[in-house]
């Protein structure tokens, strides 16, 4: 890994008020990685994000983006797709492009053929996988040294999502470093690096195998799965239901074979490894410690 590093944080805490939205984070993004910044609503990550940008002013902590303070020479070397894609819905997407590009003085990108088919049609007008997919064209037009991507593919369709991280891995190979916030596991299984963030604070990170750790699930195995499921949910378990496969995170097989024996239920209980989103629940069902 290289040493650069091109935009991070320093013990950053934002309050608003009484409430703290985001607590004593470090972390950073370096050339040529995919960060992922995972977390349930209301975890952090924008506000994160947004304090990175400069956007919004830390308590307590401090941000850098490549080895200063955030301000308008840092924003000409990033390129910020936000959750709200920032485009103007008034005016073309071409409009859109030459307004953009006219601020960050880079040449008009070549257009995607789907993008191009509407370049005279107003944004408001256009779907929101084009509009996602314009986002993202204009985030890359001044051919930044980082990627800021604030849940980049919600509501966008699988074929659509699967083309934007193609885009993501081609910017990172050619080392753009990417920060992302993304709800889709997938997608995080695609991070070179993962912050987990909950209540505002950084709770895990690294590679996808280290968060989740040796933390294990319960996989219930029965023809009555609903009423394995109905049993342990009963039981006040941690119990999920992912297609008919009842399974429980963090859960010791000892005490799920007891609750469904209490229930008359027979099954085989498993104990598997647990995924990065049960690991997430795990987190998140704790109490906050440090
Ligand atoms: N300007 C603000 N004033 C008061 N509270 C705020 C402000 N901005 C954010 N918050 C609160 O801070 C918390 C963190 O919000 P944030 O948007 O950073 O979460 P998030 O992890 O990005 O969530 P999501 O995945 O829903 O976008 C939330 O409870 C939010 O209501």
């Amino acid at each position: 890994m290289t040493d650069t590093v091109l935009i991070s944080s320093d013990q950053v805490t934002k309050r608003y008020g009484s409430f703290t939205a985001c607590d004593t984070v470090t972390m950073d993004v370096r050339p040529g990685e995919i960060v992922g910044l995972l977390g349930a609503n209301g975890a952090g990550k924008t506000t994160l994000i947004r304090l990175l940008l400069g956007l919004v002013i830390p308590t307590e902590g401090s941000v850098a983006a490549f080895g200063t303070t955030p301000d308008r020479t840092t924003r000409s070397r990033l390129g910020y797709v936000p959750q709200g894609l920032g485009l103007w819905q008034t005016l073309t997407v071409a409009e859109n492009i030459s307004f953009a590009c006219a601020a960050f003085q880079a040449p008009a990108p070549t257009l995607e053929p789907a993008l191009a088919a509407v370049e005279h049609r107003l944004v408001g007008e256009i779907g929101l996988g084009l509009q996602r997919q314009l986002a993202f064209t204009i985030a890359l037009a001044h051919h930044p040294e980082l990627l800021v991507l604030d849940e980049p593919t919600s509501g966008v369709d699988p074929l659509a999502r699967a083309r934007l991280w193609d885009a993501v891995h081609d910017q990172a190979d050619q080392g753009t470093g990417v920060l992302v916030t993304t709800h889709y596991m997938q997608e995080a299984q695609q991070c070179d690096r993962l912050i987990l963030m909950s209540r505002g604070r950084r709770v895990a990170t690294g590679t996808e195998a280290e968060i989740i750790g040796d933390t294990t699930a319960c996989e219930v195995e029965t023809p009555r799965w609903a009423d394995a499921f109905a049993a342990l949910d009963a039981a006040t378990l941690p119990v999920t239901l992912n297609g008919t496969r009842v399974r429980l995170a963090d859960t010791p097989p000892d005490t799920v074979h007891q609750a469904l024996t209490n229930a008359g239920i027979n099954a085989r209980v498993r104990e598997v490894p647990a995924t990065l989103e049960e690991k997430m629940t795990v987190i998140d069902r704790q109490p906050t410690t440090t």
